[in-house]
């Protein structure tokens, strides 16, 4: 009975190196005591429930671990965020946390290029009460922040941007986002770390997806480092989150 009740917990484990292989916690162990005490207040459930809902997607991986979830609603009210925008959305988590961590009258563009992974979640995001903050604009992101740059009244108009869509194109979004975020408000591009690979040796056995956007997170990263427009922040959230304050 024993031997049963710990193979049903293994089998339980099993599968975060695998599935959210791209968050810096190592033991699977760690992963659900983290998934386990994490204190979500009643108005929060929604995040379980929409995480639940969604685990069972193949491309579960792509949402947003949960600590990081967390961390960006404490970092969103921190700085009284209220008009934000979020590059991809996938099934919603880290836009169902931004929309439960701004203020009533808050707003977020949200960006995808696919509306089904949207819809998978929005019956929770509606559950929740928060369906009026999200105005989602499905397409490519890259002509809509053309668009939204092209308006004077948008540049600066945002306090927080994040970005957690194609990695290759993370470079062609700074260019625009800088423009949208206000001096003094934050950009957060999510997977700088990709995985741990930033670090790996130039022969490292690498999943073929991790190696054929490696190139693109080292430059991203580097040309962040070295951008006078901003500071930034790398945290090892996640897979790794990289705040940008712009500060001119
Ligand atoms: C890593 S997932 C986003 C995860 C999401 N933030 C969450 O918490 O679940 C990446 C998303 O980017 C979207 N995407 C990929 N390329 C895009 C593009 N060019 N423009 C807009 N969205 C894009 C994908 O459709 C996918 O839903």
């Amino acid at each position: 009975m024993a031997a049963n009740n710990n193979q049903e917990q293994q089998n339980q484990l099993v599968g975060h190196k695998e599935l959210a292989h791209k968050s810096l916690l190592e033991s699977d162990a760690l992963y659900q005591y983290i998934l386990e005490t994490s204190v979500f207040p009643r108005e929060h459930e929604s995040l379980k429930e929409l995480r639940q809902m969604t685990e069972k997607h193949p491309w579960n991986l792509m949402a947003t671990p949960a600590d990081e979830g967390q961390f960006l609603m404490m970092l969103l009210k921190l700085i009284n965020a209220k008009n934000t925008i979020e590059i991809g959305v996938f099934t919603g988590y880290s836009l169902l946390s931004t929309a439960l961590a701004l203020p009533t009258d808050g707003k977020i563009l949200a960006l995808d290029v696919n509306r089904e992974y949207y819809d998978l979640g929005l019956p929770i995001i509606q559950k929740a009460g928060v369906e009026h903050k999200i105005d989602f604009k499905e397409g490519p992101a890259l002509p809509l922040l053309d668009e939204l740059v092209k308006h004077e009244k948008n540049k600066g108009a945002y306090d927080f941007v994040f970005v957690d869509a194609d990695k290759d194109n993370y470079l062609n979004y700074h260019k625009r986002v800088i423009e949208l975020v206000k001096v003094g408000g934050l950009i957060g591009y999510d997977n700088t770390l990709w995985g741990g690979s930033v670090v790996a040796p130039p022969d490292a056995p690498l999943k073929d997806y991790v190696k054929h956007f490696r190139g693109h997170v080292l430059e991203l990263n580097k040309y962040l480092a070295n951008d006078s427009r901003i500071e930034i922040c790398q945290l090892p959230v996640g897979d790794g989150i990289t705040l940008c304050r712009r500060i001119i």
